[in-house]
Formats: C-alpha cells, sequence, structure tokens
C-alpha cells in the first residue's frame, strides 16, 4: 500500500500497487466546478461540494486502470474564491513531494491537481514560480498537470473523466526534467504558453510569431 503523502487523510486505491514508481500517481483536489454537487438537503438548491471528489469517482470507477494512485484534498472552493493560503497549501505539498523523492532520482513524480477553471492558470504559474525559484540541486523528473472541467463530473454530458484521464496520462510523458502544464480541452500546454480565450473559454497555446 502507499504511503501517506504528507499527513492528513488520503485516499488511496484500496489495493497494492500494481506497477511500481513511474505508475503511481498523486491527486491533489481545490474544488472548482469539476468537484460541485447537487444539493443534499431538501431546502437545497446551490450546488455544494460533497465529501467525494470527482478524480476519487472517476479513478475508482476506471475498469482497468494501469496506475495506482493517491487522493489528497486541499480545499473545496470555487477557484474565484481560492486565496493565498490555499495556493500556498497546494505547494507545500508538492515541495515535500519533491522532497521525499530527492534520492529516487530514477522514478518519475507524477502530480495531477483539480482545479476551477477561472484562476486555473494562475495557481499553475505561482506553483511553477514557487518551484522555480527553489535551489533544488537534483531532482527526479515531474509533472504537475492541472485540469478541470466546465460542467460538474455529475453531469453525464460533462468533460470531467476526459480531462481528468488527459491529466494523469500527461503525467506519464515528462518532455522537461520538470514541468507544469495545464490539461483541458484535449491539449497538453506548459503553463507559461497557455492563455484562455475569453470568448470560447478554451485553453490554448500562446502563438509566437517568428
Ligand atoms: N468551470 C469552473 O471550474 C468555473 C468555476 N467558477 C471555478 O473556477 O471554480
Amino acid at each position: 500500500m502507499l504511503s501517506s503523502i504528507s499527513g492528513g487523510a488520503a485516499i488511496s486505491r484500496p489495493y497494492e500497487d500494481p506497477v511500481g514508481d513511474d505508475c503511481r500517481v498523486y491527486v491533489f483536489t481545490l474544488g472548482g466546478t469539476i468537484d460541485k454537487d447537487y444539493p443534499k438537503l431538501t431546502s437545497g438548491y446551490a450546488f455544494e461540494f460533497g465529501d467525494e471528489s470527482a478524480a476519487q469517482r472517476i479513478l475508482e470507477t476506471h475498469p482497468n486502470l494501469g496506475i495506482s494512485y493517491k487522493i489528497k484534498s486541499i480545499c473545496k472552493k470555487d477557484s474565484l474564491e481560492i486565496a493565498p493560503n490555499d495556493r500556498d497549501n497546494l505547494c507545500l505539498e508538492i515541495e515535500n513531494m519533491i522532497e521525499m523523492r530527492r534520492y529516487h532520482l530514477e522514478s518519475l513524480l507524477r502530480i495531477v491537481v483539480t482545479h476551477g477553471t477561472d484562476t486555473m492558470i494562475e495557481t499553475a504559474m505561482y506553483i511553477k514560480n514557487k518551484i522555480k525559484a527553489k535551489n533544488w540541486g537534483l531532482t527526479p523528473h515531474f509533472v504537475i498537470a492541472f485540469t478541470g472541467a466546465t460542467k460538474p463530473e455529475r453531469f453525464v454530458d460533462s468533460d470531467a473523466s476526459f480531462n481528468v484521464g488527459c491529466a494523469v496520462a500527461a503525467t506519464s510523458c515528462p518532455c522537461e526534467p520538470w514541468s507544469v502544464v495545464i490539461c483541458m480541452n484535449g491539449n497538453v500546454i506548459p503553463v507559461e504558453q497557455c492563455v484562455r480565450d475569453e470568448a470560447s473559454g478554451l485553453f490554448m497555446k500562446v502563438v509566437v510569431k517568428k
């Protein structure tokens, strides 16, 4: 069984890690529309965040997953309400993961972050800059993939499971020693090249004109 990410309750796949370090994925959840659920109370009318995350339901119900995973909730908020301390808490978890793997340079560190779409680029950029600013020395290769959804995972026509699947897969393909990428709309985009098209809501890669 996998060890705990770094304190706190974490959810892990309920059987033995099948395939070793490179197929182990750590998922951090911060809320966003992907995690919004129908109201539980009879008088409720607005969406609320439930106990389970979308990532948990998606990964748990996938029939033949070739990875093991651990999920930890950082916060449950619409991303317009995410505060600096939520970003710092996420950063701390990620830095702890990198630190824990310092002596396992041969293995790949795979991290998925589920997040609301409205400020996903800001959080991903914040994490990238914080990691870059640290003098790490040698680290294992790692990929941090951010994803979310435009409709709650509870909706039948949600993009949640497609996006989570893309993000999980993206973490298996490092193209740099380390990278922070946005996985939305079927694309994997390095965060520093990612913008959101206001009219369509699509996440797009900045085209650099030569
Ligand atoms: N689709 C979304 O996730 C939008 C939502 N307002 C958020 O950023 O949390």
